[in-house]
């Protein structure tokens, strides 16, 4: 029996979709029935049934009779199931290990689940086993389970009820849980609250009756003042990711505890102004302006960082980010090699007339010929823009025998033989080949048009995968139609569709030897992965320690691990003295720094500083402020 003072207070924890993310019978019978035929209609049958208990619409004890009749499993399924859960243990309660053991005397294990699978999973994060309160399995001498032992309370109706009535807690109780159950034990009084766990499933039902609803462990601490290993709660910490980015940003989140929606297209301004109300992380690709109007809009008071999915950031207003205090990041190299073989495999096509040729064949014309049909080796390749796809397009088409030609608005060092030009007119001058590679910024605006097109060698084949904006585009469908221009690869334009449901409407459609794509130079199944992948790493990496390595707008530092302190970030006007009043306060309160970082830019001041872990919320009020604030963050 466990005895405690007024103060107390007990945690009572639900094992099946709280402790863990899934329910453990549902689970074992999915193990016992492997192979079996009906192995999908008991399984749905059993979690229907589980799902009828859970919301109170059977009673518990014939919920539980009619499962375990169901399930043909034995000690060795049981053995399989405990290792399988050992791996589906609620995120945000493997976070919070430190909680569970420090407080392992007050914390106790309530379900109607079993021992046998309960116990080894909860003694692992910490929990004592004396602490378990569970059923547990009746077995044959072979080891199948034949039933349970009936006489447990929590084999019957109102069986968490009454187990705690038996166990008579001296202290508050706090009741943690997705079910019904869980809320019962607070409807009879015998919990003080009810918090009903949402990480895992919510149910409506529920959550209408739940004191507090908690979407994780940390936000739970949190209310209570608990300690924890997350200052705030991600899980209250809105992630709005557009234009159908890899599920692996969207996983990386998740499983981090934020709380995540994913769109499928790109939003228009007013959209964008809605839809950004309460978000923290935005993550975009090339199609979604974040503009001033967005930015300096109230519903975007929250954001803190922006993650652009893709190269180019052009479509961000980076300086007005800045001067708010929110880093972006992008992905400067992840599909960089993509585009870079789009080019490529285009120039060859077009060089070709497989377009032509291909489009006969499917009308049953037999053309063989050789009219047309060239090699790019020994051509000349002009390349507009030499950062790291240009670069990159340079070695390869080099390797495949072309004489490459480049021209770039900065000084560039010349790659293997490559050939610099001090001018475009000089470039296109000397171009069979002219492909495009210049960034997307605003003074790019038009940079092709009637003019560049008239300095172009005749029956020139032209290729722009870099922004749609920097191509006239009547100017390029006058080109293609005087035969200036012999054919060309467009991947970018002007205006695009928001999302695959809308129409491409354009001038280049239905003209000859004019291949287009809908802006997928970057879009391969491997660029898109590990855009999946760097970008939120950067964006975890500022949320959770501040550091802002690999920003495009932000004074970059790389910031060590935080261990054994309260890290404090505080962004600022770049005017002068505020390190100074910074460590005023410090100094006044007597806290001992442990680290100081500080970066600037024109515009901003970034300075982390490491304390001791005694501080109080009058340091903080101080900092926040000092004059010329533009955020405060603290983590620990
Ligand atoms: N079609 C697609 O799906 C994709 C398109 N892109 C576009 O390609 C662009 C280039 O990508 P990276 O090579 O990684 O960028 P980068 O920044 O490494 O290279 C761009 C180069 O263009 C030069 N440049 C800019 N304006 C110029 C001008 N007016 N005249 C001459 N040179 C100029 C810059 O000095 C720089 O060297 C991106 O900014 C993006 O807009 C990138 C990835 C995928
Ligand atoms: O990486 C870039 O800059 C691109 O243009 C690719 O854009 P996307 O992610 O396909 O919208």
């Amino acid at each position: 029996m466990l005895t405690k003072t007024q103060e107390q207070i007990f945690f009572v924890i639900d094992f099946d979709s709280t402790f863990t993310k899934v329910e453990g019978l549902d689970e074992l019978a999915a193990i016992a029935l492997a192979g079996n035929k009906d192995k999908d209609k008991i399984v749905s049958e059993i979690k229907s049934i589980t799902d009828r208990g859970m919301l109170g619409e059977i009673g518990f004890a014939e919920s539980l009779k009619a499962r375990v009749n169901l399930l043909p499993a034995n000690r060795e399924h049981v053995d399989i199931l405990v290792d399988f859960l050992m791996g589906k243990i609620s995120d945000s309660f493997q976070r919070n290990r430190d909680f569970i053991t420090q407080n392992q005397e007050n914390i106790l294990i309530v379900s109607s689940g079993f021992k046998d699978f309960i116990v080894p999973v909860a003694v692992s994060m910490g929990v004592k086993e004396e602490n378990v309160y569970a059923n547990t399995f009746r077995y044959d001498a072979e080891g199948n389970i034949t039933g349970y032992d009936e006489s447990n309370l929590l084999s019957q109706d109102k069986g968490k009820v009454k187990l705690l009535q038996q166990l008579n807690l001296d202290g508050d109780v706090f009741a943690i849980g997705d079910g019904y159950t869980d809320y019962e034990l607070r409807e009879s009084g015998l919990a003080n609250k009810f918090f009903a766990f949402t990480e895992n499933v919510e149910r409506q039902k529920v959550v209408e009756k739940a004191d507090e609803v908690v979407a994780s462990l940390d936000e739970f601490l949190y209310i209570n003042g608990l300690s924890r290993s997350q200052s705030y709660p991600k899980s209250k910490i809105k992630v709005l990711l557009l234009e159908n980015v890899h599920p692996k940003a969207v996983a990386s989140f998740k499983s981090e505890g934020f709380q995540v929606e994913l769109l499928k297209g790109a939003l228009d301004e007013e959209e964008l102004i809605e839809k950004i109300k309460g978000v923290s992380i935005l993550g975009l690709r090339s199609k979604t302006n974040l503009t001033k109007k967005v930015l300096e809009h109230p519903n975007a008071s929250r954001l803190m960082a922006v993650g652009a999915f893709c190269i180019g950031t052009n479509q961000i207003n980076l300086d007005e980010c800045e001067r708010r205090g929110i880093a972006v990041f992008n992905a400067p190299y992840s599909n960089t090699r993509s585009v870079v073989e789009m080019a490529i495999g285009e120039m060859i096509i077009l060089t070709r007339d497989i377009m032509t040729k291909s489009n006969k064949m499917h009308e049953g014309i037999w053309d063989k010929s050789a009219k047309n049909s060239y090699e790019i080796r020994g051509k000349k390749l002009g390349l507009v823009g030499y950062g790291s796809i240009g670069t990159q397009i340079s070695v390869i088409a080099e390797a495949m025998g072309m004489e490459v030609y480049f021209y770039d608005a900065v000084d560039k060092l010349a790659l293997g033989n490559a050939k610099k030009c001090k001018s475009l007119e000089e470039l296109f001058g000397v171009a069979d080949f002219i492909s495009l590679h210049v960034d997307g910024r605003k003074s790019n605006a038009n940079m092709i048009g009637e003019k560049e097109f008239a300095m172009m060698k005749d029956n020139v084949i032209f290729i722009n995968l870099s922004r749609g904006h920097v191509v006239e585009i009547p100017a390029l469908v006058k080109a293609l139609k005087s035969g200036k221009v012999w054919g060309a690869a467009i991947d970018v334009f002007p205006y695009e569709p928001k999302t695959n449901d809308e129409e491409f409407v354009n001038e280049l459609r239905g003209l000859p030897r004019v291949i287009l794509t809908p802006h997928v130079g970057g879009s391969t199944e491997e660029a898109q992965a590990n855009i999946g992948e760097f970008v939120p790493s950067k964006l975890l990496q500022f949320m959770n320690n501040g550091s802002t390595y690999g920003s495009v707008n932000f004074p970059e530092l790389q910031l060590p691990a935080l261990e054994g302190a309260h890290r404090l970030l505080h962004i600022h006007q770049n005017v002068p003295g505020i390190l100074a009043k910074i460590n005023g306060i410090f100094a006044k309160h007597n806290v001992n720094i442990k680290g100081q970082y500080l970066k600037t830019t024109n515009e901003i001041g970034y300075v982390i500083t490491d304390v001791a872990k005694e501080y109080s919320d009058e340091i903080v009020e101080e900092l926040k402020g000092i004059d010329n604030t533009i955020k405060f963050r603290l983590l620990y």
